[in-house]
């Protein structure tokens, strides 16, 4: 392992290289681009599947239209019939009656439509997670959490926007529409020609500003995306930052991020204000111009003062719908922005989306599985992916990280261990050994020498460039993951413990675990005091990371978590972290009670914690450069005997 701090190693490798580099993005002065977008196709699906409902709630915006439409030629008849001195008779309850009915449907529609809305935003969430979870773990070293969060958190909102600002209610509006230009046809051809000229320029105008919304919001929610990973980032680290004293920089820098979220919210809601009034000003000009010239054709007797009111209040039908129109288009427009973000992250492949052809090129086993050792390396070589700090400065792209070219000849080129690493350059270099079954296999080495790397091979979140990692004999490439992973038990360095309680740290790898399980292991691994200590016993609970643990408490709890899945295979990356006498006391009788009955491999940074394993390999600059056991390496090996000597072993 490299010698970070634990929040680092929970924090993707481009993000560590873009604080160094100036802490990202938005920092660096006007490169901002509008990030990933999405098509209006893209969209259906997710209303596609709400369909059965939109039909009623169309159905039902159809009927409030019918409802509308029909006041307008209700008023003008009350208009004439008071004009003629006749009785209303019950014209005036139909019309009172017709205002109730539509103000129902329209309410009934508005909860419908919310309701639908909240369901594209649960389906979009549950797609995204879902996907999210499944990403291979490369991607997680390349993108930013907090912009992560975001995107579940904040852009999937923006779609419900497309359902209850307008999409919907527009197709009724479209009724209204046409039904009123046809009204406003009949009554008067040479007054609907003028409105409508006016209506034109207001329509071609919003167009026009529709698109820069789209790209507008995109920014804004990316700009919201650097927001929570520069909150993440702090929050994480906020011990380390107050004890740099570093609050007040980090606050002004999140303060930049908060700045540039609501520069790019301003521009939303400058390009949105121009086109609100659009609507505004096409209803009064084209009143005023009704009013102006209807008054005239009033006087020359073209139309009776009952078709002129009609007239007016068609107007206002007509541009009503005008208005949802337009909030619908802005509304698509953001949700098409946050849709883009959406899409960038399903859009990716799972983990396991190559399994089946990697399956198929795998190295078939040679020898019964009884005679292999539990996991072996066969001259493996490995390089992590690179990807741009520039790409992850714009939110990540949708392009795969790119895969460094790593042969095993470019692996072998003999170089300098002090030689300074580049990005891409191979982390392992042909390594080959073989861990025993039932046996404790130590990895030890210098920081950075890859044994950390060698254990994300076993587990299978990254694979080899070349050579092949076998588990009884078997490729790992051609097993199923969860299979692979059901047999394994993997203990992080500074493995996290997840806020809750003990017992939901137990049951993450085995949820039927009994408690006398968890008890029992709890005790194996010398963590049995914990559940003294709260009355709630497994219950208790352990604080955010496991605060409310010490550092020894939270490695052991760890251990246990792994060991109450049983597995028949451990992988342990012991924490770099030093633990006081008693502590690391502990810590060994715990790998010793997890030794006992199953293969374990542990990577080393005390030499006394593996001084007794059955079989020590020892790696430097992604080499094996000896193995064997403690007295064979002191005499062979002279990295290890100096390390030995270091820690006072020899
Ligand atoms: N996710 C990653 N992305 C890119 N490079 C990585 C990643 N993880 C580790 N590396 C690099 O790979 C090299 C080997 O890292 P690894 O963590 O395997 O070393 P290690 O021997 O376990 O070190 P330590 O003893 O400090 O824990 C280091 O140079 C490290 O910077």
């Amino acid at each position: 392992m490299t010698s970070t701090t634990s929040s680092d190693r929970s924090t993707p490798a481009t993000e560590r290289a873009s604080r160094a580099g100036g802490r990202g993005r938005g920092r660096r002065g006007g490169e901002i681009d509008e990030g990933p977008r999405a098509r209006f196709s893209e969209l259906l699906p997710y209303l596609f599947e709400h369909s059965r409902i939109l039909w009623f709630i169309i159905v039902l915006s159809i009927l409030g239209a019918g409802a509308s439409l029909a006041q307008p030629l209700l008023v003008s008849q009350v208009i004439s019939i008071v004009e003629s001195g006749d009785s209303l008779g019950t014209l005036v309850w139909g019309l009172i009656g017709l205002v109730v009915v539509s103000g129902l449907i329209s309410g009934y529609q508005h909860y419908l439509l919310q309701r639908t809305g909240e369901g594209v935003v649960l389906s979009s969430r549950r797609r995204l997670v879902s996907r999210m979870l499944h990403l291979p773990v490369s991607e997680f070293d390349a993108r930013r959490t907090g912009d992560l969060v975001s995107r579940v958190g904040s852009d999937t909102t923006l779609l419900r926007a497309v359902l209850t600002q307008g999409l919907v209610e527009a197709v009724g509006g479209a009724v209204t529409f046409v039904g009123a230009l046809i009204a406003m046809f009949i009554i008067d051809p040479v007054l609907l020609g003028l409105t409508v000229l006016v209506v034109a320029v207001s329509v071609v105008t919003v167009v026009l500003l529709a698109a820069r919304i789209r790209v507008a919001s995109a920014r804004a929610q990316k700009k919201v995306g650097d927001l929570a990973a520069s909150v993440e980032r702090a929050i994480s680290a906020v011990r380390t930052i107050r004890a740099a004293g570093a609050t007040d920089r980090e606050i002004r820098a999140i303060e930049e991020d908060a700045t540039g979220a609501w520069r790019m919210g301003i521009s939303v809601a400058k390009i949105s204000a121009l086109i609100v009034p659009v609507a505004g000003i096409a209803l009064q000009v084209s009143f005023l111009v009704v009013l102006g010239v209807g008054g005239f054709r009033v006087a020359s007797g073209s139309i009776t003062v009952a078709n002129l009111v009609a007239f007016i209040l068609f107007l206002f039908m007509m541009i009503m719908p005008l208005g949802q129109a337009f909030g619908a288009i802005t509304a698509t427009n953001q949700a098409l922005g946050a849709l883009g973000r959406i899409q960038e992250i399903i859009g990716l492949p799972s983990e396991d989306a190559n399994d089946a052809e990697i399956a198929a090129s795998a190295a078939a086993p040679k020898t019964p599985a009884e005679a292999q050792p539990a996991i072996a390396f066969d001259d493996v070589v490995f390089a992590y992916a690179t990807r741009p700090v520039a790409d992850d400065a714009t939110g990540g792209s949708s392009d795969r990280p790119p895969v460094p070219d790593v042969t095993p000849e470019s692996a072998s080129t003999e170089k300098d261990s002090t030689a300074k690493r580049m990005p891409g350059d191979p982390v392992l270099r042909g390594v080959s050994f073989a861990a025993e079954r039932g046996r404790r296999t130590a990895l030890v080495g210098p920081s950075g020498a890859g044994k950390s790397t060698i254990l994300g091979l076993i587990e299978r979140f990254y694979d080899p460039a070349s050579g092949v990692v076998r588990l009884d004999g078997v490729d790992v490439r051609s097993m199923p993951r969860d299979e692979l992973r059901a047999r394994i038990g993997y203990v992080e360095q500074d493995a996290p413990v997840l806020a809750g309680t003990i017992r939901e740290n137990l049951l993450l790898g085995n949820p039927e675990a009994t408690d006398e399980l968890c008890i029992d292991v709890l005790h194996a691994v010398n963590l049995g005091d914990v559940l003294d200590r709260d009355p709630a016993g497994l219950d208790a609970p352990v604080g955010e990371d496991g605060i409310m643990l010490s550092g020894g408490e939270r490695q052991r709890l760890s251990i246990a978590r792994a060991l109450v899945a049983a597995p028949p295979i451990l992988l342990l990356d012991e924490s770099t972290s030093s633990l006081d006498g008693v502590n690391e006391q502990k810590m060994r009788l715990a790998i010793d009670a997890v030794a006992a009955d199953r293969t374990l491999i542990v990577i080393a940074h005390r030499l006394s914690t593996v001084v007794d394993s059955d079989h020590i390999v020892v790696l430097e600059d992604g080499r094996v450069v000896g193995s064997g056991t403690h007295s064979e390496l002191v005499e062979s090996t002279p990295l290890y005997r100096d390390l030995a000597k270091h820690q006072l072993l020899v």
